[in-house]
């Protein structure tokens, strides 16, 4: 298998009792992405998921893992090289916030100074300080704490692959953007492969280094970046899920380009702070509204990262680009997965 692939579902069947969960499911997981599951309740993206740490058994097909199929690894050791993190995050309520992220290090047989040291680590990489947190139980700790120690617990071994179901949902949405931004900056750090479940497709456009929409019997619908996702839906069902705030999300998901551009030379330009290109086209929305200027149409001098000015940007720029982002026939570059 390819050096770059870190999870392959190779015709993936589920069965319980019966009824079909996961249906001739394939997909692979590139090493050091973050790949997001989404689809509506009972499309069996929980089920996906358990299977890669043999939570749940395969009914056919296989899973690899790295160059290992997963059923030949005993269940056992294979959920201590995966971490796994869950809604709610299941901390163990009478152990200290430190006894909980040694868990898997005391599994291991570590000695006592290096788990010290990890766990100390850990609860400060996820921003937790070790002097305050460490000798805490779950019950003193808010919600996005308690999932931060789950995230800390699960990282504990540098497992090179994170499975998390629903990490963030029990987090209200002014902490949970705020956990969603740390962890994509943690993960990055870290270089660990993740895939991860969620309905929420706002969270799963803002985090994913590709999404994967499932449908029932978790048929994979489209399976391509965030952005490509939501300007070119590939099923009627993907179309549903994205469909509503469908501009908002491309505002954020888009970035201006230079055919995007009116031309410097058709009229003056608004006395405003110039654009960069690339620059998101949310940003470039709210420095048009924000900039009251020379040029009747509000237009703002777009500058490259020389700082040569390549172009205005109007209300007109931002319709050009969101209809080259929608457009059905998009240049081959433009496509990422
Ligand atoms: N242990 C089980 N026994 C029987 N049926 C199950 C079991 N676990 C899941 N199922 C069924 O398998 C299907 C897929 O479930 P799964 O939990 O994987 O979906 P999901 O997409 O994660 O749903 P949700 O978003 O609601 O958590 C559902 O129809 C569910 O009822």
């Amino acid at each position: 298998m390819s050096t770059d692939v870190a999870i392959r579902f190779d015709a993936v069947r589920k069965e319980y009792a019966g009824a079909v969960a996961v249906d001739d499911l394939s997909l692979s997981v590139r090493r050091g992405e973050l790949l997001v599951l989404v689809g509506p309740s009972g499309c069996g993206k929980s089920t996906t998921l358990r299977m890669a740490n043999r939570l749940v058994e395969p009914s056919g097909g296989r899973i690899l893992l790295g160059d290992e199929d997963v059923t030949d690894v005993d269940p056992v050791a294979l959920r201590r090289r995966i971490g796994y993190v869950i809604q709610n995050v299941g901390l163990f309520p009478h152990r200290t916030v430190a006894q909980n992220v040694a868990t898997v290090p005391g599994l291991l047989g570590w000695d006592r100074r290096r788990t010290r040291e990890r766990v100390d680590e850990l609860l400060t990489l996820v921003g937790l300080d070790p002097a305050r947190y460490a000798a805490r139980w779950p019950h003193e700790l808010s919600g996005g704490e308690r999932q931060r120690v789950g995230v800390a617990r699960a990282l504990a071994t540098d497992p090179p692959v994170l499975l998390m179901d629903e990490p963030f949902g029990a987090v209200d949405p002014v902490g949970r953007a705020r956990l969603q931004h740390e962890f994509i900056r943690l993960q990055r750090d870290l270089g660990t492969t993740v895939m991860m479940v969620t309905h929420d497709i706002d969270e799963a456009v803002r985090m994913a280094d590709r999404v994967v929409v499932l449908s029932r019997g978790a048929h994979v619908e489209q399976l391509a970046s965030p952005l490509e996702v939501v300007a070119r839906p590939a099923s009627p069902a993907v179309a549903d899920l994205v469909g509503r705030g469908r501009t908002a999300r491309l505002l954020a998901l888009g970035r201006l380009e230079r055919s995007d551009l009116d031309d410097v030379a058709d009229a003056p330009v608004a006395a405003g702070a110039p654009v960069r290109l690339g620059s998101e086209l949310g940003d470039l929305v709210s420095a048009l509204t924000e900039t009251t200027g020379a040029a009747p149409d509000g237009a703002l001098p777009v500058v490259d990262d020389d700082g040569r000015t390549v172009g205005r940007a109007s209300a007109a720029t931002v319709v050009r680009a969101l209809r080259r982002l929608t457009a059905q026939d998009p240049e081959p570059a433009d496509r990422t997965a």
